[in-house]
């Protein structure tokens, strides 16, 4: 296993690169701590199968170091890397055996027979593919070969890396809750670094220790499920993680309140610089009212399982409130806010409180 440096990282695709704009990745520096896992999370196109690409040696970077430990890896081929891979879809040997593909990569390292088999046999449980293990690949569904495919992945404990690339797109959504499990789980026994892959967010929050957003190119938030839930560094991520996402509102911030559109103000809980901004809050942390607050107009309530959701319009902006199912909502007309949940924002960049003046 090892740690993973990133040192001055960028990509661009182009050969002459006129700015920042050319670069699919722009620059990073990060350390992935050995035997913690992460996901990479962020929509499609921000740059994640780049940087998952550098880092295992199919994509050279055009600036920057790749470091595994203390070893400058930025040169070397994938194969050096001693790492496993799984990728979007299956990659297997047809005219095998399942048993014979996941042994595959044992076999290769001149691992004993009697290991072998008690490996394999592992990892077939964990995969749910015991009762298939003397079955040929060939004329197994697409969910099937890819699950091979992930357990080729996690068969060799002496790697030092596992990188997963979008792994459970085309396995079906009750297996993929049931794998997620899995992988979390031999993550917790073998402490493999991992490195994930999605544009879920589900799958990226459930999966990782640690998450890290990208958007356009460029690592916006790296944290864990809770802090980019409850403080987002970047508008992106306010709006990415959560489902709705973080409600916006324009605000002139200065001091401890926060003057809206149509001259409302509220309390922060912070001190602040004078700023024109925004404040941030989660559809979750406010609750309807029947004064206080900001007046509002319901547009319409949805239905969502275990609870509803309020979708109101404050002068003009949109805005997501979560309530607890059975809350009687006729006559309610304002939102209230908890000032402790709402983060503050310039530009797109969340701006932390300031130590109080003395
Ligand atoms: N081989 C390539 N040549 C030129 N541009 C590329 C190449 N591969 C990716 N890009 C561009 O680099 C940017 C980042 O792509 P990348 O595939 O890393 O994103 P991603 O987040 O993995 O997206 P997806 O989830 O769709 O795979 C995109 O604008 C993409 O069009």
């Amino acid at each position: 296993m090892a740690r993973i440096t990133l040192q001055n990282l960028a990509h661009s695709y182009l050969p002459h690169p006129a700015g920042e704009q050319d670069f699919a990745l722009k620059e990073l520096n990060h350390v992935w701590q050995d035997g913690s896992a992460y996901a990479l999370l962020g929509a499609s196109g921000c740059g994640k199968t780049t940087l998952l690409n550098i880092i295992s040696g199919l994509l050279r970077p055009s600036q920057g170091r790749v470091l595994f430990n203390d070893r400058d890896v930025t040169d070397a081929a994938t194969a050096e890397r001693n790492i496993a891979q799984v990728f979007q879809f299956p990659v297997v040997y047809d005219t095998m055996t399942v048993r014979q593909n996941l042994a595959f990569p044992l076999q290769n390292r001149g691992r004993d027979a009697a290991y072998i088999k008690a490996r394999v046999q592992e990892i077939a449980r964990i995969i749910g593919m015991e009762a298939a293990l003397d079955r040929r690949a060939q004329g197994l569904t697409a969910d099937a070969k890819q699950k091979i495919s992930l357990g080729r992945g996690m068969v060799r404990e002496d790697v030092n890396a596992i990188l997963f690339d979008e792994p459970l797109t085309v396995i079906d959504p009750h297996m993929k809750w049931e794998l997620r499990t899995q992988l979390k789980r031999l993550h917790r026994e073998f402490g493999h670094t991992m490195i994930y892959v999605t544009h879920d967010q589900t799958e990226a929050l459930t999966f990782a220790q640690q998450v890290v957003v990208m958007h356009d190119g460029r690592v916006v938030q790296i944290g864990t499920p809770q802090e980019l839930f409850e403080r987002p560094a970047h508008r992106f991520v306010g709006y990415f993680i959560g489902s709705p996402g973080m409600n916006f509102l324009p605000a002139e911030i200065a001091g401890s309140s926060a003057r809206l559109a149509g001259g409302a103000t509220l309390s922060l809980s912070g001190h602040y610089a004078p700023a024109t901004g925004a404040i941030g809050i989660r559809p979750e942390h406010l609750f309807l009212t029947d004064r206080g607050g900001l007046p509002v107009t319901i547009r319409r309530i949805e239905d969502v399982g275990r609870h509803r959701l309020i979708r109101a319009e404050f002068q003009g902006a949109p805005l997501n409130i979560v309530a607890p199912e059975g809350l009687p909502i006729d006559g309610l007309s304002h939102v209230g806010f908890d000032a402790r949940r709402i983060n503050v924002y310039v530009g797109d960049w969340r701006v932390a409180p300031q130590e109080k003046a003395a």
